[in-house]
C-alpha cells in the first residue's frame, strides 16, 4: 500500500481515500465531507498497478539521468527572472499544467506572469476568469501577484505586417513605382513577406507573440515579474517556432537593407524636389522587432534562465510525438529536463473492464517512455487523472501541489 499526501488544501476541497477506489481521483469528490481550510488530506492507493508504481506523484527519474534534476525547490529558488515554457501535443493538459505552475510560483512568493501564445487560448477557461484582450490581467486568488496575458496573435501579426509594409511592402512599392524606381521594386518580390503574412505558417503567430511578450518585459513596469510561464501552442507550432526567429531575422534583415537603399534614394529625390518621405518610426519598429526576435532565439537556448517542460499523456501516440519534440528541442539546444505524464489513472482496488484495459494501455505507454532514448533521460512527473475539469485557482493549486513537488 502506498501513500501520497499533500501539505494543505486551500479553500474547501473535499478529498477522501474512497475516490481512489475506482481509479479516478476526484476533485472535489461528490460524496465526501468538506475539509476545513488548510487541513491536510491523504490519498491512499490500494494497489500498485502502474509502472513506475503508485507512490510516484512527484518528480522522479524514469531511468537514471546523467545529472539528477531537482524538484520545485530548485525552480522556486532565487529572485532572478526565470522562464518556463510548457509544450506538447494538443489537449494533453499544457494549459492546466502551466496555470498550476504559475499559481504555485505566485503562492511561493514570486510575482508571476503566465502567458498564452497558443492561438487557441484556454487560459481564461482554466482560471475561470476573463483574461482576454491582449493586456495583462490580474488573476484573483494567489498570495502574491499573478497576472495573465493572452496574446492576440492576429493583432500582433497585423502590427508586424503594418511595420513591414511601411518599410518594404506595398506602401513603399507604390511610392517607388510612382517615382519610376522599378528596379528596387523587383527586389521586393523576392522577400515574399506579404504572402507569408497573408497565409502564415504555424509557428509564426507564436514567434510574434513571444516577441510581443519580450516587448512587454523590456518596460520598467513589468520588472517585478520573477517567473514567466508560457503556455505554448501544440508541438508542430513549437517545432516551427524554433527555426522561425532565424528565418524572420533574415527576412527583416533584408527589408532593413532595402529600406536603407530606399532611404538613400528618397533623400536624393528629396534633395531635388524637397519632399519628405522618411518614416523613422516604422523603421525603428521593425528594427526593434528584429532585435526581439534575436532575443527570443537566445531566450529559448539559455540554460540558466529557461526550461522547456514537455507535457504528455500515457498513450503511444502522445509519447511518440513527445519523443520527436524532445529530439528537436535537444537538436536546437533548448534546455529540457522534465516530462509531465498527465492524466494517469490513479491506482484502484476494483478496476472495471474499461479501467483495466485503459490501465494496461497506460502501462505500455509508460514502459515506452522508460525505453525511449529521447525521453528516458528526463525526469518524469506523473499527474493523476481527476474526474472533473480543473478550473479556477483552488483547483489549479490542488493540481500544482501534486505535480510540482
Ligand atoms: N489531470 C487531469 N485530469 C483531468 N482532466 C484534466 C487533467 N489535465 C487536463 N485536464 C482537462 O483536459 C482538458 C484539456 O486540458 P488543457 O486545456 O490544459 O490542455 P492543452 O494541452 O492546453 O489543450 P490545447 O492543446 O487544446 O490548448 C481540459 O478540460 C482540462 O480540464
Amino acid at each position: 500500500m502506498a501513500c501520497y499526501s499533500t501539505s494543505s488544501v486551500s479553500s474547501s476541497l473535499r478529498i477522501t481515500n474512497s475516490m481512489a477506489m475506482n481509479g479516478v481521483l476526484s476533485f472535489p469528490p461528490t460524496s465526501s465531507p468538506i475539509l476545513p481550510f488548510n487541513k491536510a488530506f491523504t490519498f491512499v492507493s490500494m494497489r500498485a498497478s502502474i509502472k513506475p508504481p503508485t507512490n510516484s506523484f512527484q518528480v522522479r527519474s524514469v531511468a537514471t539521468p546523467t545529472e539528477s534534476v531537482a524538484g520545485f525547490d530548485d525552480m522556486v529558488a532565487g529572485t532572478e527572472r526565470k522562464y518556463y515554457m510548457l509544450g506538447g501535443k494538443g489537449g494533453v493538459g499544457k494549459t492546466s499544467c502551466a496555470a498550476s505552475l504559475a499559481v504555485k510560483f505566485a503562492n511561493n512568493g514570486h510575482p508571476t506572469l503566465v502567458v498564452s501564445t497558443d492561438p487557441a487560448h484556454s487560459l481564461s477557461d482554466s482560471f475561470a476568469q476573463d483574461l482576454t484582450g491582449g493586456a495583462l490581467v490580474p488573476v484573483d486568488g494567489p498570495d502574491y501577484p499573478l497576472f495573465a496575458l493572452e496574446i492576440n496573435p492576429e493583432k500582433a501579426r497585423d502590427d508586424f505586417r503594418d511595420a513591414s509594409k511601411q518599410n518594404g511592402g506595398t506602401g513603399v512599392k507604390d511610392f517607388m513605382d510612382g517615382m519610376g524606381l522599378g528596379m528596387i521594386v523587383d527586389q521586393l518580390g523576392e522577400l515574399k513577406l506579404g504572402e507569408l503574412l497573408d497565409t502564415p505558417p504555424p509557428g509564426l503567430d507564436e514567434a510574434i507573440a513571444i516577441s510581443k511578450v519580450m516587448q512587454f518585459l523590456e518596460s520598467q513596469e513589468y520588472n517585478m515579474f520573477t517567473r514567466i510561464v508560457f503556455d505554448t501552442a501544440p508541438t508542430g507550432h513549437t517545432l516551427r517556432l524554433l527555426s522561425l526567429p532565424d528565418f524572420l531575422d533574415a527576412s527583416i534583415g533584408k527589408i532593413l537593407k532595402l529600406r536603407q537603399k530606399i532611404a538613400s534614394a528618397t533623400s536624393a529625390i528629396k534633395s531635388v524636389f524637397g519632399q519628405e518621405q522618411n518614416r523613422p518610426d516604422a523603421a525603428d519598429k521593425l528594427e526593434k522587432l528584429r532585435e526581439r526576435m534575436i532575443k527570443v532565439r537566445e531566450l529559448f537556448r539559455d540554460t540558466d534562465s529557461t526550461e522547456f517542460v514537455i507535457v504528455t499523456i500515457p498513450t503511444v501516440m502522445a509519447v511518440s510525438e513527445s519523443s520527436r519534440l524532445s529530439a528537436s528541442l535537444k537538436k536546437e539546444n533548448v534546455p529540457v529536463k522534465r516530462l509531465i505524464v498527465n492524466q494517469i489513472l490513479p491506482p484502484s482496488a476494483s478496476d472495471c473492464k474499461f479501467c483495466a484495459m485503459k490501465r494496461k494501455d497506460q502501462t505500455r505507454a509508460l514502459d515506452m517512455i522508460q525505453n525511449d532514448p529521447e525521453l528516458s533521460s528526463l525526469s518524469m512527473i506523473q499527474a493523476p487523472l481527476v474526474d472533473v475539469e480543473i478550473r479556477g485557482v483552488p483547483a489549479l493549486k490542488f493540481l500544482g501541489d501534486i505535480i510540482w513537488t
